[in-house]
């Protein structure tokens, strides 16, 4: 699929401050005159958010959990990411699929070659212009798998992660679990920044929010895509 989008995607444990400075990438890209498509994961579509709220809330084993997030990816890709790079959008989306190998696979110990396949089947482009009901037959093309453009890493140590979100919100499935397992998460993201060092830049985030900033500002002007004067 040829675009002339920028897709960039945010990963950490949960707690560790991607949400805190999305919005103003945002507004600073939006500042350049760029359109900006903000979404998240799992979800970003009416049918991706009913599955986010299973994952999310209700008990299930590792393969049932890989399967429901890969399927609201495919419907994200689909409906909004696709779409969007192919407008030439910045998509700025709030997790991805490395998330799904540092919970899934190293969080709860689900077997990684499952899914590096399902990741190669939901995000390859072919089908990807077709029709989003499924009615019309996918077009065959030149087969690539999407993936981010820039991976920025919060990289926070657990117990500081458990201790930013205590008393923030009622926890969810993987906002409950112990601190053992956000240590092993944390691990996966190590492990994924190792295997794709291109594409992942990790951020300190355990500095205060206006050193976290100015290490995210640094990355988008060092890449050119954005100016340093239209960030603070
Ligand atoms: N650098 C920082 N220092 C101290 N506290 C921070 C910092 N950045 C964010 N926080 C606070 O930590 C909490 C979690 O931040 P935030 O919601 O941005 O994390 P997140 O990575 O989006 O979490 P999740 O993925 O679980 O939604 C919030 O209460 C936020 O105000
Ligand atoms: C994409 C993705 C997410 N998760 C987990 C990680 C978080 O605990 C929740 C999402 O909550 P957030 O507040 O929006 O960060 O889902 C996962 O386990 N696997 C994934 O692929």
């Amino acid at each position: 699929m040829t675009h002339h989008g920028l897709f960039i995607s945010f990963e950490g444990i949960d707690g560790a401050g991607k949400s805190t400075h999305i919005a103003g990438l945002a507004d600073a890209f939006q500042s350049e005159g760029r359109a900006v498509t903000l979404t998240r994961e799992p979800g970003g579509t009416l049918l991706a958010e009913k599955l986010r709220n299973m994952v999310l809330d209700d008990a299930m084993d590792p393969l049932t959990e890989s399967l429901l997030i890969f399927a609201a990816r495919r419907d994200h890709l689909v409906r909004v990411i696709a779409p969007a790079l192919l407008r030439g959008d910045v998509v700025l989306c709030d997790r991805f699929t490395d998330a799904t190998f540092a919970y899934q696979g190293a969080g709860r110990g689900f077997d990684v070659k499952v899914l590096a396949t399902l990741e190669r089947w939901v995000q390859s482009d072919e089908g990807l212009l077709g029709d989003p009901t499924g009615n019309q037959p996918m077009k065959p093309e030149v087969e690539t798998v999407i993936e981010p453009h820039l991976t920025v890493w919060f990289d926070l140590p657990p117990e500081e992660a458990a201790l930013r979100l205590a008393d923030s919100r009622v926890p969810d499935r993987f906002e409950s679990q112990p601190v053992e397992f956000f240590r092993r998460v944390a691990r996966g993201y190590a492990e994924r920044q190792l295997g794709h060092p291109e594409r992942f830049a990790r951020i300190d985030a355990s500095q205060n929010r206006e050193a976290v900033w100015q290490g995210i500002r640094q990355v988008f002007v060092e890449k050119g895509w954005l100016q340093a004067a239209a960030l603070p």
